[in-house]
């Protein structure tokens, strides 16, 4: 977006190096000059990427050091370095102080600079609320704030306000009960345990405010403006190595910084007419659930828990019988198997806004009719499947995770308005592992006979209730969950040290943990019979992005763009040098294109 801007040029120097400054449009650039004025390397970075401009000779790692020297000044901006593996670059805070001939010169540029940077990025946070988790992941969370992401969010000019949760949901009632006036967005520190309880803190503040109902599932939900940040400190991290390509605190915190934007599907899931959650990633039945419930039981084992579950319950060997319905995206389209990659910039998702928001207008192209949102009351497109699964789940975009780091499903996309549904057939064990192994390769997961992927806007999903565990309340027994992890929106939002997933398990200090442990060594016993059973028809549970549902049935939609994250999704290779504006710029909902 060129705006009629400021222009300054000047020669500089950087250490014993004589430099051509220059700032024009929204770039500011240096260019090393040879003994013969020469043009040697320029670096430019674009004011949109600029962090901070400061006066003298700064530093602020590990210490803030300030060395006010009159003619000096100091930029600091984001640095890109390369990753291998399809991740995005890692971001880190570039520093050059630069040596101006007079004081007077120093002075202008640091103006021009600061005008600048006022004129092209108007929708930088300058505050923002901050959730800590510090029972998440490794428990590094406060570390991780304080030593890595407070410094540069002071350097910004970010005023914070941080909460260290005591319970769990303790961030979300905040978001949907207090005083957000003032905020630009709400941050959390922790996993996508975390993210999720932001996502339910906004995107129910944002209906209550607007008079929607959440538990309607036809309900047309209002997107919600503020933002979310994440800085990833938990264990599988998903949501944050999705949207920005790493997981890393310095990286995402310059995301913040800079205030990138970048929308968000979300699918809601009722449990008949009761909002039961909302998910970005993954609600899945079957191997994940079982997951998922088992390694509850070893949280104290960190991240690992979740390939040790992994490994128990693959030995179990379970399927489950049931019909999944399906509203399908016209395949001819868009595809989850076209070996496309939702990259940041990516014009099916800003064709989707066009389509999700301003449907009226431009609802030409076949693309845009054949997803024209919310006609979900067409029952005769439904599609329906039955038989007896390994796994089936749905997730709104890749999913990738340090884990697996081409996801769930690799061309799913961030902001298309759609979900991937994955059906994995009963198989042998050989089989199955193999699916599994590929989420780990190049090779393509979905080719194989046992494997279906559909582009779906909605889906049903029904199981035969376990022979033992058909009602609810066993159900919660036998998978040890608390009233407010059922998903209960309302049992959820009053029950409060209860409530949530570690509820009072993780709330627990040392001694009083490693008893509750032992008392649930009975109950885990119990639950791997009855997993590894050859009783076919026990039930399973659902992964509600790390959060146990216990629902034989189920329906789920998709929300295009409903929130919007501190984010610009994954930067390729080629995109790593070359800037763009960041897009909340760009006032509403739309995207700019390198
Ligand atoms: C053989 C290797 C198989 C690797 C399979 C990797 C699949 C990874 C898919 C990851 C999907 C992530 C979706 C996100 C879910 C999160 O919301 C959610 C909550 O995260 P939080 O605790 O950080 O808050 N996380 C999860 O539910 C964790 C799911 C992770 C499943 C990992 C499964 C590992 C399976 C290992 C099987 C090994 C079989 C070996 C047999 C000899
Ligand atoms: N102080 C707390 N005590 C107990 N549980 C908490 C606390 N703060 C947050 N939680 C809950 O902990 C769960 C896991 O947190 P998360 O940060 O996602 O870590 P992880 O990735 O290791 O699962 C979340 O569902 C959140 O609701
Ligand atoms: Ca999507």
């Amino acid at each position: 977006m060129e705006t009629e801007s400021v222009r300054m040029e000047s020669s500089v120097w950087l250490g014993n190096k004589r430099q051509r400054a220059l700032l024009s449009g929204w770039r500011f650039s240096w260019t090393e000059l040879d003994k013969k004025n020469r043009d040697k390397t320029t670096v430019s970075v674009p004011v949109s990427e600029v962090v901070a401009v400061q006066e003298g000779q700064v530093e602020i790692l590990p210490q803030k050091k300030v060395k006010d020297t009159e003619r000096d000044f100091t930029l600091f901006y984001v640095k890109r370095s390369k990753t291998s593996g399809g991740k995005g670059p890692l971001w880190s805070l570039g520093r050059s102080q630069f040596s101006c001939p007079s004081r007077d010169l120093r002075d202008q540029w640091v103006t021009q600079l600061r005008i600048a940077l006022k004129t092209h990025c108007p929708s930088r946070p300058h505050r923002l609320l901050v959730f800590i988790n510090p029972y998440g992941g490794k428990k590094k969370a406060q570390q991780i704030y304080h030593s890595t992401v407070a410094p540069l969010f002071e350097l910004a000019g970010i005023s914070s306000h941080v909460v260290v949760t005591e319970r769990a949901n303790q961030a979300r009632d905040h978001i949907l009960k207090k005083d957000l006036i003032g905020f630009d967005g709400v941050i959390c520190v922790g996993g996508d345990g975390m993210f999720s309880e932001l996502l339910h803190g906004v995107i129910g503040r944002t209906q209550q405010e607007a008079g929607i109902s959440e538990h309607d599932p036809s309900a047309m939900l209002q997107p919600c403006d503020l933002h979310i940040g994440i800085i990833p400190a938990g264990s599988t991290d998903c949501v944050c190595f999705a949207t920005v390509g790493v997981n890393d605190p310095v990286t995402s915190a310059l995301h913040i910084v800079i205030g990138d934007s970048q929308p968000l599907d979300v699918c809601s899931v009722h449990h008949r007419s009761t909002l039961a959650r909302y998910s970005v990633s993954l609600v899945g039945y079957g191997f994940y659930g079982d997951v998922l419930a088992e390694s509850e039981r070893h949280r104290w084992m960190g991240p690992l828990r979740y390939d040790y579950s992994g490994c128990l319950v693959y030995l179990c060997n379970r399927s489950y019988q049931g019909i999944v319905q399906y509203l399908p995206v016209d395949s001819q389209i868009t595809s989850p198997r076209d070996n496309s990659r939702c990259l940041s910039g990516c014009k099916v998702c800003s064709e989707s806004t066009e389509r999700l928001f301003h449907r009226s207008e431009s609802c030409s192209s076949l693309y845009s009719r054949q997803l024209g949102q919310y006609s979900i009351e067409s029952e005769g497109e439904w599609v329906s499947v039955e038989g007896r699964f390994r796994c089936v789940y749905l997730t709104c975009m890749s999913s990738s995770c340090p884990r697996s780091p081409k996801g769930l499903s690799p061309s799913a996309h961030l902001a298309d308005g759609t979900g991937d549904l994955i059906l994995v057939r009963n198989t042998n064990p050989l089989g199955f592992l193999t699916y599994l192994h590929r989420h780990t390769t190049t090779q393509d997961q979905f080719d194989l006979p046992f494997v279906e992927v559909h582009r779906v806007r909605a889906a049903r999903f029904c199981f035969s209730p376990g022979e033992e565990e058909d009602d609810e309340d066993h159900l919660k027994e036998s998978h040890n969950i608390t009233a407010g992890a059922l998903g209960d929106p309302e049992t959820a939002r009053e029950g409060d040290e209860e409530s949530g997933r570690l509820g009072s398990q993780q709330c627990l200090a040392g001694k009083q943990r490693d008893q509750g442990i032992k008392e649930d060594g009975r109950k885990k016993r119990d639950y791997l019979c009855g997993l590894c059973s050859n009783k076919q028809s026990a039930a399973s549970v659902w992964n509600c992005d790390g959060e146990i549902l216990p629902y034989n049935e189920i329906s789920c939609r998709v929300h295009g763009q409903l929130v919007r994250l501190f984010a610009r999704g994954i930067e390729d290779d080629a995109g790593s040098g070359k800037y763009r504006e960041g897009n909340r710029n760009c006032k509403g909902r739309c995207f700019l294109h390198s």
